[in-house]
């Protein structure tokens, strides 16, 4: 699992290590990291190859002025152009200097003509878009880009861009990631992070958000061992679909069919396409005749009328595991007493887009973390927040990114085979915050397996989640043989 801190926390932690190291000397370990990898990025033949440092007014600057220094000596021609020139970092700017590298106050030209550029405009202490003097410049960026800790103009915390940010190609990163490089924009604008120790493990608490590894979720996937039957995995019943909407049944129940090898229950109108579709499935038209369940998936196609909320009201009262989406969201939204029929600790995981979050907690805004952790309190659920980056947060303040690296699992139908993932994994027993982790990821991962460059419909994404958890199961196993 990997560990993400907000800026607070990475400060206090910083402010800890550098009362008990020598002055100077957490900078001159990130700027060495940061030349390293800007070494690798102008290979091959660094002589002479020509960086442009962009330099603010903080340490942030002065890690791509220490950065420039290192490069200098290894033969690679170094300008900074300063853009707070009265407070450019001293100590870095008389390092560079000394190392022979050109300081200048006018960086067009050296934009223009760079090999390479280092954003080292603002770092953790970032407010808001960049200024219009960096922006200027930024636009006339073509070479790559090695932001500094992150891409300049991108919010540290929410990963939000409100105005003129850089786009790196790579982002050198120290101590720890900070919420920017998962979340979002930000994640987009970060390009490939690298981490460079600086010593701060040690000083950091718990993280305030969880990236689950392919690996971390290849070793929670269940699979069936020597003493499994069809119940010990858990039985999975899907309340879904409507005459106007069978197939969003067809899809979560499909999704619920490939994720373990439990059973699963249908109830509902759609009970011939999905016998048709999916013969394992044991179909019946109504709650009471479904049998027992560990884990239901509500919601998927199933509209918002009386009919909906008789069998979100039976769901709820069955006193098991719950995977709301869609239509069902809806129906808590506008039905608060419903809330009120669940049994007091029984999981749930609720899975809304924005506009299904707004009627249930107010409007997102640009804190995505701070939304989902909001309405997991409120409503003592796990909340899967969908979007580019999907968030998970649970009631007891634990939250976890799916950072996304592409975008082919946006697609009609796509949530209806999300929510069958979940509820699978709830019904095998899995903690609800990681069975939504979990979900997501392989979700993801099934999107991008089955895209392969081109758009695809939710169904060949669902046919894609056995490989999926072949894949994050092969990284566990890579991991600890
Ligand atoms: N602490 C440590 O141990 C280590 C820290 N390290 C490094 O320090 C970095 C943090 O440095 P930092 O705190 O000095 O501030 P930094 O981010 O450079 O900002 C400077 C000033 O910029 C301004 N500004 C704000 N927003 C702006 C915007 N949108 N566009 C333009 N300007 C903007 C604002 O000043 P203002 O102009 O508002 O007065 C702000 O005060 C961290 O990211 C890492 O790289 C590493 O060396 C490892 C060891
Ligand atoms: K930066």
């Amino acid at each position: 699992m990997k560990g993400v801190w907000t800026t607070d926390h990475v400060r206090e932690a910083e402010n800890r290590l550098l009362a008990r190291v020598p002055d100077g000397s957490l900078m001159r370990k990130a700027a060495f990291g940061l030349a390293t990898v800007a070494l690798r990025m102008l290979d091959p033949g660094v002589v002479g190859r020509r960086v442009t440092l962009l330099v603010g007014a903080g340490n942030n600057g002065g890690d791509a002025l220490w950065a420039g220094a290192f490069l200098r000596r290894r033969g690679v021609a170094v300008t900074a152009v300063l853009l707070a020139p009265d407070r450019a970092h001293p100590e870095g700017l008389a390092a560079l200097r000394k190392a022979g590298g050109r300081v200048t106050t006018e960086g067009h030209d050296a934009v223009r003509r760079a090999d390479l550029v280092i954003d080292g405009i603002v770092g953790l202490s970032a407010r808001g878009p960049l200024r219009p003097a960096a922006a200027e410049l930024v636009e006339l960026i073509t070479a790559p880009v090695l932001a500094v800790d992150l891409p300049s103009g991108v919010e540290p915390d929410t990963g939000v861009v409100n105005g003129p940010a850089v786009t790196a190609t790579a982002t050198v990163t120290f101590g720890c990631h900070k919420p920017l490089h998962v979340l979002g924009e930000g994640a987009k604008r970060s390009g490939e992070v690298h981490l460079v120790d600086i010593g701060l493990g040690p000083e950091l608490g718990e993280p305030d958000i969880t990236v689950l590894e392919p690996a971390d979720v290849g070793r929670l996937w269940p699979v069936p061992g020597p003493s499994d039957d069809k119940y010990t995995q858990g039985v999975t019943g899907v309340a879904a679909g409507s005459a106007t909407y069978p197939g969003a049944a067809v899809l979560a129940a499909g999704a619920a069919t490939l994720a373990t090898s439990g059973m699963v229950r249908y109830t509902g109108p759609a009970a011939d396409p999905i016998r048709a579709r999916w013969p394992e499935v044991v179909a019946t038209g109504s709650i009471g005749d479904t049998g027992r369940v560990q884990a239901w998936v509500i919601g998927p196609g199933m509209g918002t009328g009386p009919g909906g909320r008789d069998v979100l009201t039976q769901v709820l009262e069955a006193g098991v595991a719950v995977c709301a989406d869609a239509d069902a969201i809806t129906l808590l939204a506008n039905h608060k007493d419903l809330w009120d029929l669940r049994e007091p600790g029984t999981p749930m995981v609720i899975t809304p887009h924005d506009r299904e979050f707004a009627r249930l907690a107010g409007e997102v805004g640009d804190d995505r973390v701070a939304a989902a952790l909001r309405a997991a309190r409120r409503h003592d659920v796990v909340v899967l927040l969908k979007g580019h980056s999907t968030v998970v947060a649970a009631p007891d303040g634990r939250v976890l990114v799916n950072p996304a690296r592409s975008s082919w699992a946006a697609t009609a139908g796509s949530g209806d085979v999300l929510s069958g993932l979940i509820g699978s994994l709830l019904a095998a027993g899995l903690d609800p915050w990681l069975a939504a982790g979990c979900a997501a990821a392989a979700h993801e991962l099934a999107g991008e397996l089955a895209a392969d460059g081109a758009p695809i419909p939710a169904g060949s994404l669902l046919s894609e989640v056995p490989n999926a958890i072949r894949v994050l199961r092969a990284a566990a196993a890579s991991v600890s043989p």
